[in-house]
């Protein structure tokens, strides 16, 4: 057996053409030397290197997808027992291990389940007392349900594991990991290994080997009896397949796990054997780089302050032993912060480093073991077993250590974790470039100088407290949690562009919604996201223009202006138009949101530090009102920051309340739209059907709520052409300028229309259901003709329209909203056939349009009343475990198909 070597050694090529040419009779010859060399090759070389005799000469093992063999004498008869391409991997792996034999099994944990039935009930097992959640779960239900002995011990002092290996503790296995997962606590593997051979020679090593490899860390050459690793990790690289991996030598041993894998049918399947023999090539590869970024990692964290757990690191109380056993220190390391919120918020705000349980892949990993990986270990065994809940693991991926280093940077900045260093002087640009290049470790060094950890002391927390009541240190005031709210669209039944110029307009909201998370930060600043624009700007709170607020607008506001301040909006405008690379409907959520955030403020003092992250699944500029849900998100979200309104206690939120947000949402939509006719922050604020009068020119407006109404399918869809809302609402008034007596008579009779429907869908018409449907859509194409008559049409309308009207359909469609593309309703009656139904919207795709189902009508305004023990737990797997999704990073990274299932997880929601 070859015994493979270690990472940084010299290459093949190297060493081969410095050896001296053969010319001595007795020396053996060059030829000889080299197949000498040849079976020790080294580790690299042998992970790329797959032995395969394929009988065509395949250079892939082939995939042999095949349940059976033909044939009675032949190696394999069923792939139970055994497959060609399992056996590829299990024999290359082996060459890996230094082992006489792998397995390949379908998860690690299948690898320890096949390992502990080599233990007997009455038998004891030693494990240690940091280890992965899923083996102490494992190991208990061996304890309750098989009769078994176990025992958690520190196995990173031999002297712990000494008394339990007397006789009559019957001890079967020593179960070890070094370094642990996840405080990397090391165990010195030789030593236990004899220790325990001279004083339970039955019992048998076994090395859970997950974090380090068989590139970095061979312990059945240290002693152990079994190695087994999860093969989803390092060796696979791609988390793209499930495996493990058992390696043996003594042929008892082996002979065992053999019989119990084709006995029970864990082997791995074929596909998996061929990806993960394909992920092994690059295994040493990918380690290596991540290995070098988690070394930067460490001393990042570690000269920030923070306490961090790490073999790479000198500081670490075993790095000695480690160093010893193993010849990296691998790509986890672990941090602690000492506040649990705060580590939620640091797990939270990363970009780069994915939320998710497992390492070893080829991205970058940040998790919070107690509530992911180790969830299954209870609270309190945690607590005794001096696993800190704010622990933070980190899996270093390959992505570049500069990106993955900013990336960290920026959630520890924005979660109060860290804060700049006034006192440092960042190198230029090009300096910091070169000092990367050639000496990373000092770049990083040189990096974490700019930063420093706030200080923690109660004195320190004294000294700032009576600084902040001074006036001295500049402490901004937060929110004590995340505040989530969520507003729906509309669409417009009746009264578009007529309802600018006093007609009623009739409207309903859609079960198509904008969600926000505002969650506090520390750093001074205020951040806005919104991933569906790529709007991603966070600015300086000092550095917004107060001055410009006008003096009616000072001191927090709770009521909104009705107008607003045309100096401040050019000043906001100024700030944020610079962001070109956002775009222009990014531009107008950034001036909406900015300008609501100052006025509500009403001064410097009264501003909070957040970052406010809206995501929605309502098409853009498509005439659902996807500008007022936003405006009615933001509006809320930093009312309730203000605390101006409070979250709703039984089940509603106060008349009064829904007024406030809907007069900030107003004036919000009029930083965006200029002169928006109000309806559409109406309906997202207050859901349902209302019809609704602006008051113009001296005549009284109004709203009112159309409760007799009950739900009608309705089929929205979008043409995807774009418009824009305030040139279609200016050329309707210019029109109505030029031509008087043309418009006003439509007005007119657009007014009559949405009376009637006032009338149908509050329930005062007494008209049976089938005949108030076939009047609604008579209303309904009346209305879109005036409309086309208004010049607001777009061909892509008068398709769907045309489509819709067509045979076997015969349905009345119009345009709603601000027309010139955006979207058509369509009214479904009743008895409309589903299969019709089905047709209809196949046709409507085939001709390049969205269409959506919905129903008219259901809730406003959503506002999420955090539980006591909500702790962003979003969900839950199989095993029950809580899965750590923070607010912000879920809403982020829920995508339009997600937000609905995202918020439905959520619970707790309360509706205007
Ligand atoms: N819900 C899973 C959690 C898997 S954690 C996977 C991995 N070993 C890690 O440490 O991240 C479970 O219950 O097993």
């Amino acid at each position: 057996m070859t015994t493979p070597s270690s990472p940084g050694e010299t290459s093949l090529a190297t060493s081969v053409s410095s050896l001296p040419p053969s010319s001595a009779a007795k020396s053996p010859t060059y030829a000889e030397q080299y197949k000498a060399r040849a079976v020790n090759w080294r580790f690299s070389t042998l992970c790329a290197s797959v032995d395969n005799k394929d009988q065509y000469g395949a250079s892939s093992t082939p995939i042999y997808q095949t349940a059976t063999f033909k044939g009675m004498d032949g190696q394999y008869d069923y792939t139970r027992s055994g497959n060609p391409t399992r056996g590829g991997l299990e024999s290359h792996l082996a060459r890996l291990y230094g082992a006489t034999q792998t397995f390949a099994l379908s998860t690690g944990m299948t690898c320890l389940d096949t390992i502990l039935r080599l233990v007997k009930p009455g038998e004891t097992v030693l494990a240690g007392d940091d280890l992965y959640g899923g083996t102490n779960r494992l190991l208990t239900y061996l304890g309750t349900h098989g009769g078994v002995d176990v025992r958690h011990v520190d196995t990173t002092k031999v002297e712990a594991v000494l008394p339990h290996l007397e006789p009559g503790n019957k001890v079967k296995m020593v179960l070890l990991e070094s370094p642990t997962n996840p405080l990397l606590k090391i165990a010195d593997l030789a030593a236990i290994s004899a220790a325990v051979k001279a004083a339970a020679p039955a019992a048998l090593i076994v090395v859970d080997n997950t974090m380090m490899s068989p590139y970095l860390q061979r312990p059945l050459e240290l002693g152990a009896d079994i190695v087994y690793d999860s093969g989803t990790k390092y060796l696979s690289g791609h988390h793209d397949l499930m495996a493990g991996i058992i390696a043996a030598s003594r042929p008892d041993v082996c002979k065992d796990i053999a019989f119990l894998i084709n006995s029970v049918g864990s082997g791995l399947a074929p596909f998996d054997s061929f990806l993960l023999l394909r992920g092994v090539k690059t295994m040493s590869l990918r380690m290596d780089r991540q290995m070098a970024t988690a070394q930067l990692v460490a001393v990042y964290l570690d000269s920030l302050g923070f306490l961090v757990h790490y073999p790479g690191l000198k500081s670490h109380p075993k790095a000695d032993i480690h160093w010893k056993q193993a010849t990296g220190a691998g790509a986890v390391l672990s941090f602690v912060t000492d506040d649990k919120a705060l580590s939620e918020r640091i797990v939270g705000g990363t970009r780069l480093w994915g939320i998710s349980v497992s390492f070893g892949a080829v991205n970058s990993l940040i998790s919070m073991p107690c509530l992911m990986s180790h969830a299954s270990i209870s609270a309190a065994v945690r607590a005794e077993r001096g696993l800190p809940e704010n622990l933070i693991r980190l899996c270093v991926g390959i992505e570049d250590p500069r990106d993955l280093i900013d990336d960290l940077e920026h959630s520890l900045l924005s979660a109060g974790a860290i804060t700049p260093n006034l006192s440092y002087s960042p190198l230029s640009h090009a300096k910091a470039a070169e000092l990367y290049a050639t000496d990373s470790e000092a770049w990083i060094l040189d990096r974490a100088r700019g930063f420093k950890r706030p200080s923690g002391t109660a004195i320190d927390k004294l000294i700032s407290g009576v600084k902040r009541g001074l006036g001295i240190t500049p402490v901004k005031n937060t929110i004590d949690q995340d505040i989530v709210v969520s507003a729906p669209g509309k669409v417009i039944l009746f009264g578009e562009h007529a309802v600018v110029h006093g007609v009623t307009a009739v409207a309903t909201s859609v079960d198509l919604r904008c969600f926000a998370v505002l969650s506090p930060r520390s750093d001074e600043k205020v951040g806005l996201e919104v991933p569906d624009l790529d709007v991603e700007l966070e600015w300086k709170i000092s550095k917004l223009p107060w001055n410009l607020l006008p003096v009616h607008s000072q001191g927090q506001k709770r009521v909104a202006d009705k107008e607003l301040d045309p100096p401040l909006l050019q000043a906001i405008e100024g700030l944020v138009n610079t962001h070109v690379e956002v775009g222009k409907t990014g531009i107008g959520s950034a001036i909406a949101f900015l300008y609501l955030y100052m006025v509500m403020a009403g001064s410097e003092s009264n501003a909070l530090a957040v970052t406010f992250t809206a995501s929605s699944n309502l098409p853009i500029g498509a005439g659902l009102g996807s500008s007022a849900a936003y405006s009615a998100c933001v509006a809320s979200a930093l009312l309730l920051a203000h605390s101006h309104i409070s979250a709703p206690t039984d089940d509603t939120l106060s008349a009064s309340a829904t007024n406030i947000v809907d007069g900030w949402a107003f004036l919000s939509e009029k930083v965006l739209h200029g002169n928006p006719s109000g309806i559409d922050n109406a309906v997202a604020v207050r859901g349902g059907a209302v019809a609704y009068t602006r008051a113009v020119g001296g005549r009284s407006g109004g709203l009112n709520n159309l409760h007799g109404f009950s739900s009608v399918r309705l089929l929205l869809t979008n043409t995807l052409v774009a418009r824009n809302t305030k040139s279609l609402v200016a050329g309707v008034s210019a029109k109505r300028l030029a031509e008087p007596h043309v418009v006003d008579p439509i007005l007119d009779a657009i007014q009559e229309i949405s009376d009637e429907a006032q009338t149908l869908l509050s329930g005062q018409a007494h008209a049976d259901r089938k005949e108030l449907v076939s009047r609604l859509e008579t209303l309904i194409m009346e209305n879109h003709t005036h409309l086309v008559n208004l010049g607001v049409s777009h061909p892509s309308l008068e398709a769907i329209v045309a489509a819709t009207a067509a045979e076997p359909f015969g349905l009345a469609s119009k345009l709603t909203g601000a027309g010139g593309g955006g979207c058509a309703v369509t009214l479904i009656p009743d008895e409309f056939p589903q299969s019709t139904l089905k047709e209809l919207i196949e046709t409507l795709e085939r001709n390049g349009f969205q269409p959506h189902l919905t129903t008219l009508g259901g809730p406003g305004l959503g506002i999420h009343t955090p539980t006591a023990t909500d702790d962003d737990k979003v969900g839950s797997d199989e095993a029950g475990e809580g899965v750590i999704v923070p607010k912000r990073a879920g809403l982020r990274d829920a995508g339009a198909d997600g937000l609905a299932s995202w918020a439905e997880r959520l619970g707790g929601w309360t509706y205007t």
